[in-house]
């Protein structure tokens, strides 16, 4: 039995992850897959509350801790995650790491870097394929429902989006990234989409690569 492959999706607030991972894991299942759905922040569980308040402006946290808060929700699952793949379960991740890193970075905080941010991190199960949804923050804010969360301004989308550069181009995590036009129509991204994890299917399967963990940077 081939193992589940990991497949996440990154981008800006509005960028459609979550309409794209809803088209794919549908695409999947119809191709005979098992497919287990996960998002990031999980606000179901407690620490998922205490982010939950955090992002809807009920609650404060220090910059460091809401930054370790959202590592441990990743934490609490992986677990599973790593469980699932094992028994052949494909897993769709609806935001990681990445955006844990980038979101704390873009802080105006001096001792919050990309470096540090990454660190508790490491060990976590490392995706097959990471697909980032590229869109500019203007044309994320037309989206529906936009500006109702904490990181949802321009200040804060752009630095992201220049942090989630960097972060594409850092140490092996590059070979991971798949970079699609989230600004075409929906169908267009879902098939570029599904073109891209087929692949990523294709190459952990012919070459028998195991599930890896995310590594410190070199
Ligand atoms: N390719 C697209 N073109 C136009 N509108 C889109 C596209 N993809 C998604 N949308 C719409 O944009 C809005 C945001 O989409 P979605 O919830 O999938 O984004 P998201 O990246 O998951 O957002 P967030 O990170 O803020 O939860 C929704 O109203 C959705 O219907
Ligand atoms: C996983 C993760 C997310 N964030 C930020 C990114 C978004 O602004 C919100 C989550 O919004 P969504 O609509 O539920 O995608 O939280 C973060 O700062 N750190 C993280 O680890």
């Amino acid at each position: 039995m081939a193992r589940g492959k990991l497949i996440v999706f990154e981008g800006l607030d509005r960028a459609g992850k979550s309409t794209q991972c809803a088209s794919l894991v549908s695409s999947l299942q119809a191709r005979g897959h098992a497919v287990r759905h996960q998002r990031f922040p999980d606000r179901t569980t407690p620490i998922g509350q205490m982010i939950n308040a955090y992002l809807t402006g009920a609650s404060e946290q220090e910059d460091h801790v809401i930054h370790l808060l959202f590592s441990a929700n990743r934490w609490e699952v992986a677990s599973s995650i790593k469980a699932d793949i094992e028994a052949g379960v494909n897993v769709v991740i609806d935001r990681y790491y990445y955006s844990g890193c980038v979101y704390s970075a873009a802080k105006d905080n001096p001792s919050l870097s990309l470096a540090w941010a990454r660190q508790p991190e490491e060990g976590l199960p490392r995706p097959d394929v990471v697909i980032f949804l590229d869109i500019s923050p203007e044309a994320a804010a037309q989206r529906g429902g936009y500006g109702a969360e904490k990181y949802e301004n321009a200040r804060m989308q752009q630095r992201v989006r220049e942090l989630f550069k960097s972060m594409r181009e850092l140490g092996e995590e590059k070979e991971d990234f798949v970079t699609i036009d989230g600004g075409e129509e929906q169908e267009k991204v879902a098939a570029a989409v599904e073109a891209a994890v087929l692949e990523a299917f294709g190459r952990v399967d012919q070459g028998s690569l195991p599930l890896r963990a995310v590594k410190p940077l070199q």
